[in-house]
């Protein structure tokens, strides 16, 4: 082929990129403007059954066109997404419960502070940030909370983990009159200064996002919500969340270390191991990508992922929580039994422990 039929057939192709950007934009106005209409009508954001409708509909067509369904339904999902991302924004911005309230962000510059700070401005809380340093020009800044009365709405304290136990045991001294909450991804460290806090009259509630600050939607993710003795704190701690889609969770403080080991623990380690595998293997990270396999793209987008994340928040994770050695010794004890499997040419072990996970995921509901 000539390049200026090349060239003719790829500005063609420029105009219908353009063509399909213009409609997903006319598509998204219709969708702020379905957001209009639920807030007016009290309306849940999600709607399952008319996005199956969309999707089934999507399918057909693009059967009818010659496309494939899958690639057609795939768009949409993300579509749909970018949707459900819109109108969960409106919602927050229209809730407004943040009006005539403030609140006061401990770490706030770092990444789930400045998640929390963004979150709750859009609910319009008049937000203060506290932290090491200030960003240039940040006016709501507070250097030393000591200096102020502590009267905000709410305090959330996002700094490491072991800084915030100094901080909740300051916090004794300094009797804030709203409610405290910390966000740490571990508790045990945090059991005596919350008890503590508590005890010494205030109203605290300990929850845990599980998400990271890049998060755009809430659909699908979770937080945990751990009652520390105050339940009516504990329902004006969910208010907060509450004109997001996240699903909120209540959890014992005895419970919430043992599941995060294989939540977060497990999981993060597994994806640092196989990274440094690769890392020390000699091989080229591009020669390996190109012979890429679904697994392996798949585990290698989860690992990069990983790796990309704050390495000391990911030590403290499995440094601070008691159950990560049994976890990880777990860990460890399965990969050197499907070595000894493989070793003695022990086929039926190697199957039935695949068999096994396989039953494990099968009892999800
Ligand atoms: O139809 C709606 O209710 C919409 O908000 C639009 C839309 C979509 O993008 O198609 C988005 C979210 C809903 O869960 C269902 C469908």
């Amino acid at each position: 082929m000539d390049n200026k039929k090349l060239d003719q057939l790829r500005r063609k192709l420029d105009e219908i990129d353009e063509h399909i950007i213009s409609l997903i934009a006319e598509r998204q106005f219709n969708v702020e403007q379905i957001g209009n209409v639920k807030l007016s009508t009290n309306s849940p954001t999600r709607d399952y059954q008319r996005e199956k409708q969309v999707i089934d509909k999507i399918r057909d067509h693009a059967t009818g066109q010659g496309l494939d369904p899958e690639v057609a339904q795939h768009i949409f999902e993300l579509i749909i997404e970018t949707s459900l991302s819109k109108q969960e924004i409106q919602k927050v911005r229209q809730s407004g419960y943040g009006a005539n309230k403030s609140a006061l962000i401990i770490g706030g510059n770092g990444k789930m502070g400045q998640w929390f700070a963004q979150f709750l401005s859009s609910q319009h809380f008049d937000v203060f940030i506290n932290d090491l340093e200030p960003f240039s020009n940040q006016d709501n800044f507070i250097a030393d909370i000591s200096q102020i009365e502590l009267s905000h709405d709410y305090i959330i304290v996002a700094t490491p983990i072991q800084k915030s136990a100094e901080i909740l045991i300051e916090l004794c001294d300094l009797q804030p009159s709203g409610i405290v909450l910390d966000i740490s991804s571990i508790k045990s460290p945090l059991r005596l200064p919350l008890r503590q806090l508590a005890d010494s009259g205030c109203r605290v509630v300990s929850i845990h996002p599980m998400f990271g600050p890049d998060i755009q939607l809430m659909s699908g993710k979770h937080v945990v919500f751990i009652d520390m003795g105050n339940e009516e704190a504990v329902n004006q701690v969910k208010q907060l969340f509450q004109p997001t889609m996240a699903e909120r969770i209540d959890m014992k403080f005895e419970d919430h270390d043992r599941l995060i080991a294989y939540v977060l623990g497990l999981s993060h380690v597994v994806n640092i191991a196989f990274m440094t595998v690769l890392s020390e293997s000699g091989e080229a990270a591009d020669a390996l990508a190109q012979l890429s396999s679904t697994t392996f793209d798949a585990q290698l987008n989860i690992a990069g992922n990983v790796s990309a994340e704050n390495p000391n928040l990911y030590f403290e994770i499995q440094k601070l929580n008691h159950y990560s050695p049994s976890t990880l010794n777990a860990l460890s004890d399965a990969v050197q039994r499907i070595i000894q499997m493989v070793h003695q040419n022990n086929q039926t072990a190697f199957v039935n422990i695949m068999t096994q996970a396989r039953k494990y995921m099968n009892q999800r509901t």
